[in-house]
């Protein structure tokens, strides 16, 4: 995708970091902000021009509006909004609901091979919603997942059992957040399974690793209130797979036609979108969990969509 587009719809504390990472990559020829806040817009194009300066990218920053960011091959939605004291989770949700219908309807009608990259929280719901609106094939709707998740608990593992992260792989699958599942089954080191290769010597606790995985952001937040950078990285590292067609694989949420939504299962992602779900070997009770993590979704769903 040579001389490729990439709009970033919310350039708050995320959209900022994942441009961040994008330009320091190169790997867009132009990226459009978009933000209901012009001012904060026009500053984070002035701070990131100065970055592009002065790492020699190829990428140009510029203002846009939600027109223009329609028509680009890539649009990550990291709009959002804080949660304020006294409010519920629920509250936010549903605010958060509201500002990614409000983006996607102002989108609409998409270039027909855009790409759509749902960051905003909660992902599942917010993919499966803009799916829905968007009008796009499912293919081309993916959102980020338990990818972080998932590179979180291979580095934590790396570190415990003293091999390179790269050489694990181990993914976290289902809806992201509290019902989000480590397929431990799965799980090899230098592609041998972990059970085989991991001495007696090194004791692992599977239930721990994955709890500490799945609290990490939250323990990120009460140290510094965000968690822009991590989730700003997995942004660029997806789009470089679109953009440059690697073809590698990633815990994507992406739609699932036998649950009637979007959650994280590994995808082979290239410059259509989601190329074709890999199928992992899970074994019976990390598929019961996985189709237990979407009731709560699906019922949720359900409710705001008579709304949609
Ligand atoms: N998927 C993940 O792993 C992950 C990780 C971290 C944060 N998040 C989510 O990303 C989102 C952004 O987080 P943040 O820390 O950058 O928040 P932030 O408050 O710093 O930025 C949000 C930005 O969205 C803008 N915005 C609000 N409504 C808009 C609209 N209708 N159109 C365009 N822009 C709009 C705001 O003006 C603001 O600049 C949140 O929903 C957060 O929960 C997801």
């Amino acid at each position: 995708m040579p001389g490729s587009r990439i709009a970033i719809v919310g350039v708050g504390q995320v959209g900022a970091a994942a441009a961040y990472a994008l330009i320091r990559s190169s790997i867009a020829a132009e990226l459009l902000f978009v933000d209901i806040n012009v001012n904060l817009r026009d500053g984070q194009v002035r701070d990131l021009s100065d970055v592009a300066y002065s790492c020699n990218s190829r990428t140009r920053v510029r203002a846009a509006n939600y027109h223009e960011a329609g028509q680009c091959d890539i649009v990550v939605i990291t709009a959002g909004s804080r949660h304020n004291l006294g409010e519920t989770s629920l509250d936010q949700v549903y605010r958060n609901i509201s500002i990614v219908k409000t983006a996607v309807d102002a989108m609409t009608p998409f270039k027909s091979d855009t790409i759509l990259l749902v960051v905003s929280s909660p992902v599942d719901l917010l993919t499966s919603l803009a799916l829905k609106l968007s009008q796009l094939p499912p293919s081309q709707v993916l959102g980020s997942g338990t990818y972080l998740d998932s590179v979180r608990l291979r580095g934590m593992l790396a570190d415990k059992i003293e091999v390179a992260a790269k050489s694990i792989d181990l993914f976290v699958l289902g809806v992201q957040g509290e019902s989000q599942v480590t397929a431990w089954s799965a799980a090899t080191v230098g592609g041998v399974p972990i059970d085989k290769c991991l001495s007696a010597g090194i004791p692992i606790n599977r239930a721990e690793l994955s709890s500490e995985c799945k609290n990490r952001s939250q323990s990120i937040v009460r140290a510094k209130g965000a968690t822009p950078f991590g989730i700003g990285s997995i942004v660029s590292s997806i789009c470089s797979a679109i953009v440059f067609d690697k073809r590698t694989v990633h815990p994507i949420s992406h739609f699932q036609p036998s649950f009637g939504c979007c959650f994280s299962l590994p995808v082979v992602l290239g410059v259509k979108g989601i190329e074709r779900t890999v199928k992992v070997p899970l074994d019976k009770d990390e598929d019961v969990q996985i189709a237990d993590s979407t009731i709560a979704l699906k019922m949720m769903i359900d409710q705001v969509s008579k709304n949609w």
